[in-house]
């Protein structure tokens, strides 16, 4: 699949998705222009809308048109792109890593043998943990399934993700074993989620930080106002004239790193920090951790981007994978050139137009959810201060 899609998440691709990441940003812009200084606002529910409606696009070629509405879920939100949402988060939510899991979630904690028999009797027992994740899986897998089947009868020829797929499954033999009916499902799913509910608990991440620390933001804000309002930046300039934003970015993905656990099979027997592991054995890296070791990152709890810059001794010194928010090797993740590209686009817009301020409701400190990913318990609600 890597080999199939890989020119998707290439620089040169990627820049030519500038202009469509752009207009949803700018539609978010518009809801929040819209809203007063005294109200609320569930910014971790518009970053999910913005960063599905961005991946809807550019891997599957529809519009989702979540960023249209209203900024809370609210009696007007449409409901069909309501219950996509809700799906959305919950799938990528449902998977925990803690002992509020389903019931085969737990076992497979303690037991992983056991954890594919009696999933598959649980998910029938109505009410279950299981049996509502499978049934809201099994909804989002539908509603996916009536897109690559639209898209499968179409024939349109376009350079997203799921056009790839399908072509390559048209040209030859091997790819159409390969490219099964379920097997486009789980990858077209596997997508959505690897490319929204990520991307979006980033975005709100390093706006709740930034908020929090006023430095942080009158530095960033300087960067940002140098850059003319009136353009939108390329991806020259991205890569090249916010080098304080990049410091931000990748001290909120430290701060709270998105996917706490990177999987791992051992394909040998090899002896790691003198623990020998036989071949076969499941590894499970936990960039949390590593991303609050003092010995790569001096006051782990104090948000400092400017730990990131590159004539920073901290950064000169540190080892090259204490921070590895995306993953590493040959299995890394896919999107980060993407995500990158969406969330500094995302942040240059946003702070061109507004400050925010965390709402006199939000919990102090943040509370999570752990699943596969992780989530904000109660979301992000912040006060929009036009500037
Ligand atoms: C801030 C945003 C994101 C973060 C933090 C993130 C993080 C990760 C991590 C940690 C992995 C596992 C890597 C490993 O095992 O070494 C991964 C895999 C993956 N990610 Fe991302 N991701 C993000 C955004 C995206 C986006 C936008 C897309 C798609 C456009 C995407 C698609 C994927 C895919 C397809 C994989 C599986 C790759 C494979 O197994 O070969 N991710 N991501």
């Amino acid at each position: 699949m890597r080999n199939t899609v890989i020119s998707l998440y290439q620089s040169s691709h990627l820049a030519s998705l500038i202009p469509m990441m752009q207009s949803y940003i700018v539609q978010v812009v518009q809801v929040l222009s819209n809203v007063s200084a005294e109200e609320d606002v569930a910014f971790s529910d518009i970053s999910l809308k913005l960063a599905t409606d961005i991946i809807g696009q550019s891997a599957f070629g529809i519009d989702f048109a979540l960023t249209k509405e209203k900024p809370h879920f609210d009696l007007n939100m449409d409901k069909e792109s309501q219950a996509f949402i809700k799906e959305n988060v919950y799938s990528a939510t449902s998977l925990k890593m803690d002992l509020s899991g389903s019931f085969s979630i737990i076992l497979g904690l303690i037991m992983p043998f056991l954890q594919g028999p009696f999933q598959q009797v649980l998910k029938k027992i109505p009410y279950s943990g299981d049996w509502r994740i499978d049934k809201t899986n099994m909804r989002l897998t539908k509603r996916l399934n009536e897109i690559v089947s639209k898209r499968a009868s179409e024939k349109k020829e376009s350079k997203d993700f799921l056009s790839l797929i399908l072509n390559e499954r048209e040209k030859n033999e091997l790819a159409r074993n390969m490219y099964t009916p379920d097997y486009i499902s789980a990858l077209t799913y596997e997508h959505l989620l690897a490319g929204s509910a990520t991307t979006a608990f980033t975005l709100s991440s390093a706006v709740y930080l930034v908020a929090k620390h006023p430095g942080v933001e009158d530095k960033l804000l300087e960067e940002i106002d140098r850059f003319p309002k009136d353009l939108v930046p390329t991806a020259d300039d991205l890569q090249h004239k916010f080098p304080y934003l990049d410091q931000v970015i990748k001290e909120a993905m430290r701060f709270y790193p998105v996917s706490p656990l990177i999987a791992r099979e051992t394909s040998q027997a090899v002896e790691i920090g003198g623990h020998f592991l036989p071949k076969s054995t499941w590894i499970w890296i936990a960039p949390g951790v590593l991303s609050k070791d003092p010995n790569h990152f001096p006051d782990p709890h104090e948000f400092q981007p400017e730990r990131f810059d590159p004539n920073c001794q901290e950064e000169k010194i540190r080892h090259p994978y204490a921070h590895i928010p995306f993953g590493l090797g040959p299995r890394g993740c896919i999107g980060q050139k993407f995500a990158l590209q969406e969330i500094k686009l995302t942040l240059i817009c946003l702070y061109q137009n507004f400050v925010f301020r965390h709402s006199p409701k939000m919990e102090n400190p943040l509370q999570f959810q752990y699943g596969i990913i992780l989530n904000f318990k109660y979301g992000v609600h912040l006060r929009v201060v036009k500037r």
